[in-house]
């Protein structure tokens, strides 16, 4: 059960909404905040987000707020949900507005496009000296807002934090578990977006369950390495943050990730795909930032790097699959399994 601690989301697209509507239903009170004021106002009269989440009626609690400054005034807790590659411009804009006690959490899943920063790292650059949080792990925003049952993680470096956040979202049909890893659960959430769209291009192009499930397996394995490269533990990625998405996100076609893959796979054309898609496909971002830090590590990790080619037009879905099933026979685990690699 939640405490009275105030919480302000930032992001009123799918997962922004979903996230205030459950917080606001366990009785915290909960203001939302989008950069529409018209699309904003239309939600406060009909308690619906008709454009990214009709079918849902949000709760009376929740309060709905255009004007950003008034949005995080008095709020404990600001969590921040919206897409990558406007994370590092919220933070900016939000930071000569909060008081000097709010803490910052997120529920974006990505990095800084360009910099292959992580957000954690724009978050202490940006807003220092205040608690953070990550709120990662498989949880399709329509099936959240349905309260259809789900299992999120919240990591962040203070415990108490991370358990205070936990329990303002905890709820009977949603479970919050809590951790210290945030660089690992951030790298799970915004791999397996990448990696959706190798599983999404092979469904596609319809070569069958297993290719499904060995893409699944060997996209965890470049998950891990580049996780341990990075420094996350690797129970981190096996958890509900990296292996938990990654399936959800692999399998579920609820995911954006998932039917760009699908569409590409079918020989649509990636920005009629996109255009079709009508919401943020973190991944035709996070590829970019995946295969910068595998390079800046050293890595070759086949199928993140395939899924980037693909996406800038590079390979075709058919010569992308011949060079991955072309590679050399190697060991599954050249030097045991949870590396070095
Ligand atoms: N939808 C889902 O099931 C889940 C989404 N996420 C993550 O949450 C983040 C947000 O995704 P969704 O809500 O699903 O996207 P969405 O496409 O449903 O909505 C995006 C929202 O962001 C807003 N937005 C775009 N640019 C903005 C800017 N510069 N400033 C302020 N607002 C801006 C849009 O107006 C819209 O309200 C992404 O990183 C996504 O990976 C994470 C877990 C689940
Ligand atoms: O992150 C998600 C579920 O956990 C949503 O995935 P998509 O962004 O691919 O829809």
């Amino acid at each position: 059960m939640a405490d009275m601690s105030t919480l302000a989301v930032l992001g009123a697209g799918s997962w922004g909404t979903a996230l205030a509507a459950l917080a606001a239903r366990n009785r915290v009170p909960t203001k939302l905040w989008g950069r529409d004021a018209a699309a904003l106002a239309t939600m406060a009269q009909s308690r619906r987000n008709s454009r990214y989440l009709p079918d849902i009626e949000l709760p009376a609690e929740l309060d709905y707020q255009a004007d950003l400054a008034a949005a995080v005034r008095g709020a404990d807790t600001v969590l921040i949900v919206v897409p990558s590659h406007a994370f590092a411009s919220m933070l900016d804009e939000i930071a000569p507005l909060l008081g000097t006690d709010t803490n910052i959490a997120w529920a974006t899943k990505g990095f800084e496009p360009g910099t292959g920063r992580f957000l954690h790292e724009l978050v202490a650059e940006k807003l220092p000296g205040r608690a953070c949080a990550v709120v990662t792990g498989p949880s399709f925003a329509k099936e959240v807002a349905l309260g259809m049952p789900s299992a999120v993680t919240v990591h962040s470096d203070d415990e108490a934090f991370a358990q205070q956040l936990a329990s303002m979202l905890h709820a009977p049909n949603f479970r919050a578990y809590t951790g210290s890893d945030v660089l690992g659960a951030e790298l799970g959430g915004a791999m397996k977006n990448v990696l959706a769209v190798a599983t999404g291009v092979a469904d596609g192009m319809e070569l069958g369950l297993n290719a499904r499930a060995g893409l699944i397996t060997r996209g965890m394995n470049e998950m891990l390495r580049l996780g341990v490269a990075l420094g996350a533990r690797p129970e981190t990625l096996m958890g509900l943050s990296g292996l938990g998405d990654l399936v959800l996100t692999c399998t579920g076609d609820l995911s954006r990730n998932r039917r760009l893959g699908l569409a590409l796979g079918r020989g649509i054309a990636i920005d009629d795909a996109v255009r079709q898609i009508g919401q943020v496909v973190e991944s035709v971002v996070t590829a970019d930032e995946v295969a910068r830090l595998a390079h800046k590590h050293g890595l070759d990790l086949p199928i993140s790097q395939g899924v980037r080619a693909v996406l800038h037009g590079e390979v075709t879905p058919v010569e992308g699959l011949k060079a991955l099933m072309s590679r050399e026979q190697k060991p599954e685990y050249p030097q045991g399994l949870f590396g070095p690699f």
